[in-house]
């Protein structure tokens, strides 16, 4: 089965498939939720609060960061270091290198850690790409880039991207000393030599278990290790929020010797992000309710995820129809067209993204106050029973959900995350993910507003 550009295997029918009657119907304006609250972005003084994922007992400056960067954080109004960036930068940075497997919550800032150790690492004198970071879309290589030009501000870095479009077929050897990139590009770079490979210190996973899962960019990824020069020893890093245990295991042979920062099963999501579910009564309801809530959705920025780009397509087309505005992300559109999306979500000039799991990970944006999974995120399990030629997407995603509401809650901000949940399949599923995360699902009813917006009112607070 071939999979598409957000990694999914597509001969998949579509659930939510438009139907004949599923014409654009204006909203009646009446149902729409009049916002009559500012969002409140409160960053609670987590760091201080030893029981925090943002908490250190120390200072950046006693984590043998050079002076450079020391002026790179500060100038990025880091005042301190979080949790994994304690632990982790002393580990990253000390000599002999060792490999790193680093697992930390959503939003508390495992990209400084890695990137911090790329920039401590680069011998800027000499012109050859030194460091290596894969990414799994090319909207989380573009913002890590911003991480990396940020930190390295005083720094003569110079950096590349591998992301699709960006080099010419023909282009000389790249002379960057980072390079950050998408694997199937960064691997057709190296494989024609634009890429010298000779001097790579750091090769550093974001999203480790999604680029290593032999169902997700495995191959690609192990591609680009494999051409990694035996001569000296390559320090690896990977870091994410997830590591399921059927790629833990993959993770240890991949870093052999890795220094390991764990989470328990109980701490993988984030306090900070109050969970909901909406009731809705079928496929079309869902819409509905969606429609519903944009005034809500508005009041900050939201991201809605959807399980096949289709239906992001169909449900933007139909809003933006009724007057509402709203844009769509997707594997599917051209790389230009994808980077005009991001960047306007990113600086507020759009404040709802209708998208799939294309951006279901790393990507942070402060102002997104809510998440919807209109649809849950499921995954494919061979022999479920459940439809297909010997397997169906039945089973949650559980990974992919964590990922998902963690676009939101970044940093000690506050956030919310709704489920659209319309029959017993789904209902079940949600059931599932509430028990894998241990984390309480509240209902909203779907008919009451004010109640609606008193909820979410209560959980930004
Ligand atoms: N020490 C710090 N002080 C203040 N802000 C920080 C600090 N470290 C990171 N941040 C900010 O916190 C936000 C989240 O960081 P980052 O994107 O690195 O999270 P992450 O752990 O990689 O999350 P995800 O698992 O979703 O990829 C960013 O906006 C970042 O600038």
């Amino acid at each position: 089965m071939e999979k598409d550009a957000d990694g999914f295997y597509s001969p998949i029918a579509d659930s939510a498939a438009p139907k004949e009657d599923d014409k654009a119907q204006p909203a009646p304006n009446s149902e729409l939720i009049k916002s009559t609250f500012e969002v409140s972005v409160t960053l609670a003084d987590q760091q201080g609060d030893p029981n925090s994922p943002l908490y250190s007992a120390k200072t950046f400056e006693e984590l043998g960061l050079h002076q450079d960067l020391l002026k790179g954080i500060y100038d990025m109004g880091f005042s301190k270091p979080s949790k994994i960036q304690e632990r982790a930068l002393p580990l990253l940075l000390a000599n002999p290198p060792t490999n790193m497997i680093g697992q930390s919550q959503s939003g508390t800032g495992k990209t400084a850690a890695f990137v911090l150790t790329m920039l401590s690492r680069v011998d800027f004198t000499k012109n050859k790409p030194q460091a290596l970071c894969l990414a799994p879309s090319r909207e989380l290589a573009r913002q890590i880039m911003s991480v990396v030009v940020a930190m390295g501000k005083f720094t003569s870095v110079q950096t590349e991207y591998a992301i699709k479009d960006n080099l010419a077929r023909d282009s000389g050897p790249v002379t960057a000393h980072i390079i950050v990139g998408t694997p199937g590009t960064m691997s057709d770079l190296m494989r024609k030599r634009i890429i010298d490979v000779s001097e790579i210190k750091v090769f550093v996973l974001d999203e480790a278990d999604n680029m290593l899962d032999q169902d997700g960019l495995g191959d690609q990824t192990l591609r680009v290790k494999n051409m990694l020069p035996r001569d000296h020893p390559v320090q690896i890093l990977l870091f994410s929020a997830t590591f399921p245990d059927h790629v833990r295991s993959f993770a240890s042979k991949f870093a052999p010797g890795a220094n390991k920062i764990e989470l328990k099963k109980e701490e993988l999501s984030i306090s900070g992000i109050r969970q909901f579910y909406m009731d809705c009564k079928n496929e079309d309801d869902k819409y509905d309710i969606l429609v519903r809530l944009y005034a809500l959705l508005t009041v900050g920025q939201s991201i809605i995820f959807c399980q096949h780009k289709h239906t992001a397509d169909r449900i933007s087309a139909r809003m933006s129809a009724e007057g509402h505005k709203v844009a769509s992300l997707h594997g599917a559109k051209d790389p230009a067209e994808r980077d005009s999306i991001i960047d306007n979500f990113r600086d507020g000039r759009e404040k709802v993204l209708i998208t799939t799991n294309v951006i279901a990970r790393g990507i942070d944006i402060l102002q997104v106050n809510m998440v919807v999974n209109y649809d849950l995120p499921l995954m494919y399990e061979r022999n479920s029973g459940g439809g297909g030629p010997g397997g169906a997407f039945d089973k949650p995603d559980i990974e992919t959900y964590i990922h998902r509401i963690g676009r939101t809650g970044r940093f000690g901000r506050r956030g919310i995350s709704i489920n659209f949940v319309h029959d017993k399949r789904t209902w079940q599923q949600m059931d599932q993910i509430e028990k894998a995360t241990g984390r309480k699902i509240m209902r909203i009813e779907t008919n009451d507003i004010d109640e609606m917006e008193q909820k979410m009112k209560e959980a930004l607070k």
